[in-house]
């Protein structure tokens, strides 16, 4: 049984030849790996002989230190009661924030998820919302993601009984109550401390698929172990260099029930997302980089966890995915209709038309585009018709409202992903913020499918819009004030007074 040790014991291990640090009550050796640290030597530095865990958690993965620190700088565990509390100090502006925090609008005051955004962008913690709201150099994919929706308009129809709308649906072959599902985002805690459980208490409620990111900051397990009975969850892959490790992790998923793999296909390697980035040199003076560091430091949060993805990933490794797992397999990040006739060619069960929320490649095309092309070519070269339940088609990215997901849906997709916003919802009220979004989502389908003229989503059919400007990029369209310029009410601007 190793040795418990005690604070004062850590605390000589203060220096940068020679560097001990306390995470959630157990000591490690870290004087080798200072300069491999893809966050910098400096973050770590300035815990050296102390308890570093209130940094460490929201941003790092649970089992980051097993995967990253050989098992003989596991010093064993430390009685935290002889360990000296780490006073954190707090900025002027950080006071602000807090005070900005708790004077935000009620929940009762939240009308749609613009909303969230708004208020997540004044109150949220500074580095939570470059990580969340950054996307690729001049996120004209992030924006274009949203436009793209404005290029296509409604063909209502009239006198249809729609006295009951139901827009339950299934999403591979899973019922659900709306035809959402909660995309894959990494690092929920760096948003709030109870991290991607939020999104799962909500999905129950609401019987919503929740994607279950690889990178959360809860543990895979403890993701799914909040799971009600029954609950449907996917799972997010990013594929490992060590393929031993993505076995086991793919294996695990499906034992404890997973129902769908979704394998991320746009990244390999994590795009520039200046804002995430930014926050990186604020934390730590670039002036004075530490002149051994061998990693770069420059990508921010996103270039720290995301080291061991392969870039190396291709398509002779579907062959190994089938003859690892029965889960159904599905590419999220296809974009374009020649990849998506490859992964049907392929017998995989559907893909992802996606560009990771504009982070990624910048001037990507959105999903919705993509969608147009890739249901034309599939079904003048395969004779597939769409919806399909054998090869679905999945849409994601700048996806705000109700009538985002019923224009896709009648452009052939058989359900959208939704990410930014949920982790607003979260961020700025907890599980209660997204079970409010999820209501939200329903009062605007019910509304949205009456008036459109359609009982059920199977009533949805491409007559109903008209998207002959889908890839036109020069089309006028009315100015998005929610979207473009964050909703300012007379409540929010108390805010800014606050
Ligand atoms: C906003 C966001 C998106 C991330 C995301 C993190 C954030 C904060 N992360 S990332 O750190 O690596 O970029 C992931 C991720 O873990 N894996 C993934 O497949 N997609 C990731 N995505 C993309 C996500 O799954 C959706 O494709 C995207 O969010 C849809 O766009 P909206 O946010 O506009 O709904």
């Amino acid at each position: 049984m190793a040795k418990v040790l005690s604070g004062k014991d850590v605390a000589l291990h203060n220096k940068r030849d020679d560097c001990w640090i306390i995470i959630h009550g157990k000591a490690y050796d870290v004087t080798d790996f200072l300069d491999d640290h893809p966050g910098g030597s400096k973050i770590i530095l300035k815990y050296a002989g102390k308890d570093a865990t209130a940094e460490y958690e929201p941003i790092h993965p649970p089992n980051t230190i097993d995967a990253n620190l050989p098992s003989e700088k596991h010093l064993g565990p430390v009685d935290l009661d002889t360990v000296e509390k780490v006073e954190i100090q707090i900025t002027d502006k950080e006071k602000e924030r807090q005070e900005r925090f708790s004077a935000r609008p009620l929940l009762s005051e939240i009308l749609n998820l613009h909303d969230f955004e708004s208020i997540a962008k004044q109150v949220m913690p500074e580095k939570a919302w470059a990580y969340y709201s950054s996307a690729a150099d001049d996120e004209i994919t992030n924006r274009e993601n949203h436009a793209a929706y404005h290029r296509v308009w409604f063909r209502p129809r009239i006198l249809r009984d729609v006295t009951e709308v139901d827009w339950s649906t299934t999403i591979l072959g899973h019922k659900t109550s709306m035809p959402i599902y909660i995309s894959a985002t990494a690092l929920g805690k760096l948003g709030h401390p109870d991290g991607e459980l939020n999104l799962t208490r909500a999905a129950a409620k609401h019987d919503v698929i929740q994607m279950i990111p690889t990178l959360a900051s809860c543990s895979f397990d403890e993701i799914i172990d909040a799971a009600q009975p029954g609950q449907v969850q996917f799972f997010q892959l990013y594929v490992n260099k060590d393929r031993n490790i993505t076995k086991r992790i793919v294996q695990h998923a499906e034992q404890r029930g997973v129902k769908g793999l979704f394998i991320t296909v746009d990244a390999p390697q994590l795009g520039r997302r200046e804002k995430d980035m930014r926050m990186k040199f604020e934390a730590d003076d670039p002036k004075i980089v530490t002149e051994n560091e061998k990693v770069d430091r420059s990508q921010g949060a996103a270039r720290a966890i995301s080291s061991f993805i392969d870039p190396g990933l291709s398509w002779k490794d579907m062959k190994w995915f089938k003859s690892i797992t029965k889960m159904p397999l599905i590419l999220k990040g296809v974009q374009c209709w020649e990849d998506a006739l490859m992964a049907y060619d392929a017998g995989l069960q559907g893909v992802v038309l996606s560009n990771h929320g504009g982070r990624q490649l910048d001037f990507s095309r959105s999903g919705l585009e993509v969608l147009v092309e890739v249901v034309d070519n599939l079904k003048a070269k395969r004779g597939l018709k769409f919806p399909n339940e054998k090869f679905q088609l999945f849409v994601d990215g700048g996806v705000r409202r109700a009538t985002d997901v019923l224009k896709a849906i009648a452009l052939g997709a058989n359900a959208v992903g939704v990410g930014r916003p949920f982790i607003y919802a979260f961020s700025t009220y907890g599980a209660e913020g997204v079970d409010k979004a999820l209501q939200i989502l329903h009062d605007e389908f019910a509304m949205n499918m009456r008036l459109l003229g359609a009982p059920t989503i199977k009533d949805i059919v491409p007559e109903m819009v008209d998207a002959h400007n889908i890839h036109s990029h020069v089309v006028a369209v009315p100015g998005d004030r929610l979207y473009d310029s964050n909703y300012e009410s007379l409540q929010y601007a108390k805010l800014q007074e606050v």
